[in-house]
This record gives structure tokens, C-alpha cells and sequence, in this order.
């Protein structure tokens, strides 16, 4: 059946505050209804908004599930998402009733990474620890062998997850002396893995058994759910850190906790967690543990390119073609 003609004005939902200039822009072009209150969507909202839109605009903050899907009029032909990860909507459901998804791939890649790096620096070298003992006010002066990290260079980083982002940081890593490993559904190119000096892993069990510091780049989906599991975790070394600034889903939150708190592993530096907005009382008590709020991705420029990316997404579609970031079945 043909696609009936779609609006050129098309009446948009955004369920978060985004930049000025993209909510001028939105309000320019489309029939938009921004967000007053800057919140997560409850169930409720989200099923008022899919019931009275052509296009929604949720975040990562939005579970857009089946039943949300099912609640949706017939009028909503396109969910553009704000953000890369897309595990917070249920594709299958969106697919099977027609509707499109998309998201912002790309603006985002370097300031995770930066993001990454960040962690895979301060976690080994106390960072966070040393500041709160500044704050304090007990610090007593330097001495030579209080508050010892763990040099980072020469070590050995095991990427899971190597697209868009383990690539960016693979890059910023080998930049601070440590060598890359990695394990992907795909094997890099060739070339890509001698410019990076890159070892592929097809096993993630060999490769979080041997990383010295281990950092997940891969997306949430059924097959990476709790992928880092309580018994790779277990074989990974004493020394070795977990650093996660893809989605908490991926790692089995309790077992991280209990690795930490034993000194199975020396620490790990987080941007995502399992439960969002909750943070597990027992996480924020860890002294080897660096917590970031969901912070990776948050910059000006990224999020600026993002709200232009969600507009350019609407306007193709409303124009009759595929939005450019259209997320397609086997995304992951
Ligand atoms: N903390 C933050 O603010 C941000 C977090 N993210 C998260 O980072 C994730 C990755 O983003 P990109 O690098 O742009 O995505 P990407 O699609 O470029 O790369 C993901 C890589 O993971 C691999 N992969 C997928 N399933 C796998 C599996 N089962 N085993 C091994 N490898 C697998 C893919 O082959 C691909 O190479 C996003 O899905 C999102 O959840 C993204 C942006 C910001
Ligand atoms: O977590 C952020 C995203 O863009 O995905």
C-alpha cells in the first residue's frame, strides 16, 4: 500500500529541553510542542504524546516500550530520536506498526571518548579519591607512598565494542602508550587494525581475562544484556579496572559491585547505570569506583549537532524520503 502523503508541517512532540537554536528551528518548520518542564516522560505523557503527534522526539530518559508503541495513533509515523543508543525503544514494535525510528549517530563519538579517556586516566590514578581528600581538608602533605596508582601507559586496553566510539578512544589510547585489543561483532579492516596497532579477540572471555583496563563501547541489546557477567568479571585481573560509558544494562551491576567492594578488581569508572536515574546506595559508598552522571555526550557543540541532526531527520521524512539516520533492523 502506498505511503499516505505526509505532512509538511508535521505536528512534533519533544518530551526534553534541547538547544535554543534547535527549538527556534523546530518552531520555524514544524508544528512543534516543546517541553515546558524539561522531565522525563512518565507512561502517562508518553501515551498523551503518541496519541497526538506525526513525529516524537524522546531521549534516552523516554522508555518507549510495546505498550507505549500500541498506545500510539495511527498520525505517528516517525520517532527521531535525540541521541545515539537506541535500547530505550522497542524496534520491533515501533517496526511491525510502521513507524520509523532514527537517531544522532557521529556527534557524539569524540566527546565520549574524551569522556573515556577521562575515566581510563583518573580511575588508575585516583583522581576523584585524591580530590575529595583535597576537599577534606585533612590532606597532610606529599609523601612517598601515599595514594599510589597505577601507571597507565604500557598497559593493555580491551575495547568491547569497536564502531564509532571504541575506535575514537582506541585512538586517544594508543596516544597514552596503551595497546589496543578488542572484540567486535565484526573484524576491522585490515589496514584499520595496523594504524591502531589493533589485536582482534573473537572471545570477550579471553579478552577481559587479559585487559588491564577493560571499557565498553558496544550498544545495549539483547545479546550484550549483562554481557560483562559476574564470571568475566571474576576472571579479570586483580589489577585490572572496568570502565562503562555505553549503556549499565551491559554489565551485571551487582556483580561489578561485589568485585569492587572485595578487590576482585582494582576499580571502575562509570557514566551509565543500570537503573537510571537510580544509582545503587552500595556504588556511591565505593571509594575504587568513579561515578560520572550520564555526562559522557554532554557538550554544547555535541548537543547542538544533535538537535540539527533531529531536525534534518524530520524534514527528510516529512519531505517524502528516508530520514538519514534512520535506525535499521540489525541496527546493532
Ligand atoms: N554515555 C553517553 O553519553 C553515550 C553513550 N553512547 C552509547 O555508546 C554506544 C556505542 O555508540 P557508537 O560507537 O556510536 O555505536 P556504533 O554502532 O558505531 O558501534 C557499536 C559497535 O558495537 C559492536 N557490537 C554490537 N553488538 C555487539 C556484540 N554483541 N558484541 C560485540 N560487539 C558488538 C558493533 O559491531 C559496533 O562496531 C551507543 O549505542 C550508546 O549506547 C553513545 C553516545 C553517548
Ligand atoms: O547516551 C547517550 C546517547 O546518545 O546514546
Amino acid at each position: 500500500m502506498p505511503d499516505s502523503p505526509r505532512p509538511k508541517r508535521p505536528r512534533v512532540i519533544v518530551t526534553r529541553q534541547l538547544m535554543p537554536h534547535v527549538e527556534a528551528r523546530m518552531a520555524e518548520l514544524f508544528e512543534v510542542v516543546l517541553s515546558a518542564r524539561d522531565h522525563a516522560f512518565s507512561e502517562g505523557e508518553l501515551k498523551a504524546a503518541v496519541q497526538d503527534c506525526d513525529v516524537l522526539v524522546p531521549t534516552v530518559t523516554d522508555r518507549i516500550d510495546a505498550d507505549i508503541i500500541a498506545a500510539a495513533g495511527e498520525r505517528l509515523k516517525l520517532i527521531a530520536n535525540f541521541g545515539a543508543g537506541v535500547d530505550h525503544i522497542d524496534l520491533a514494535a515501533a517496526r511491525a506498526k510502521g513507524i520509523m525510528v532514527s537517531n544522532t549517530p557521529s556527534v557524539f563519538t569524540e566527546d565520549t571518548a574524551d569522556m573515556t579517556m577521562a575515566l581510563i586516566l583518573s580511575v588508575p590514578r585516583r583522581l576523584a579519591e585524591g580530590e575529595k581528600l583535597m576537599r577534606s581538608g585533612t590532606w597532610e602533605g606529599w609523601a612517598p607512598s601515599t595514594m599510589l596508582g597505577r601507571r597507565v601507559g604500557g598497559k593493555l586496553l580491551g575495547i568491547i565494542g569497536m564502531g564509532r566510539i571504541g575506535l575514537a578512544v582506541a585512538r586517544r589510547a594508543r596516544a597514552f602508550g596503551l595497546s589496543i585489543h578488542y572484540h567486535n561483532r565484526k573484524r576491522l579492516p585490515a589496514a584499520i587494525e595496523e594504524e591502531l596497532g589493533a589485536n582482534y579477540h573473537a572471545s570477550v572471555d579471553t579478552l577481559m581475562r587479559i585487559s588491564d583496563v577493560v571499557t565498553i563501547h558496544c550498544p545495549h541489546t539483547g545479546e550484550t544484556h549483562e554481557m560483562v557477567n559476574a564470571a568475566r568479571i571474576a576472571a579479570m585481573k586483580p589489577t585490572a579496572y572496568l570502565i562503562n560509558t555505553a549503556r549499565g544494562e551491559i554489565v551485571d551491576e551487582k556483580a561489578l559491585i561485589a568485585a569492587l567492594k572485595s578487590k576482585r578488581i582494582a576499580g571502575a569508572g562509570l557514566d551509565v547505570y543500570a537503573q537510571e536515574p537510580k544509582v545503587d546506595p552500595e556504588l556511591l559508598a565505593l571509594d575504587n569506583a568513579v561515578l560520572l552522571p550520564h555526562l559522557a555526550s554532554a557538550t554544547i557543540e555535541g548537543r547542538e549537532a544533535s538537535g540539527d541532526k533531529v531536525v534534518a531527520n524530520i524534514r527528510a521524512w516529512s519531505d517524502g524520503h528516508r530520514p538519514p539516520d534512520q535506525v535499521l533492523e540489525g541496527w546493532a
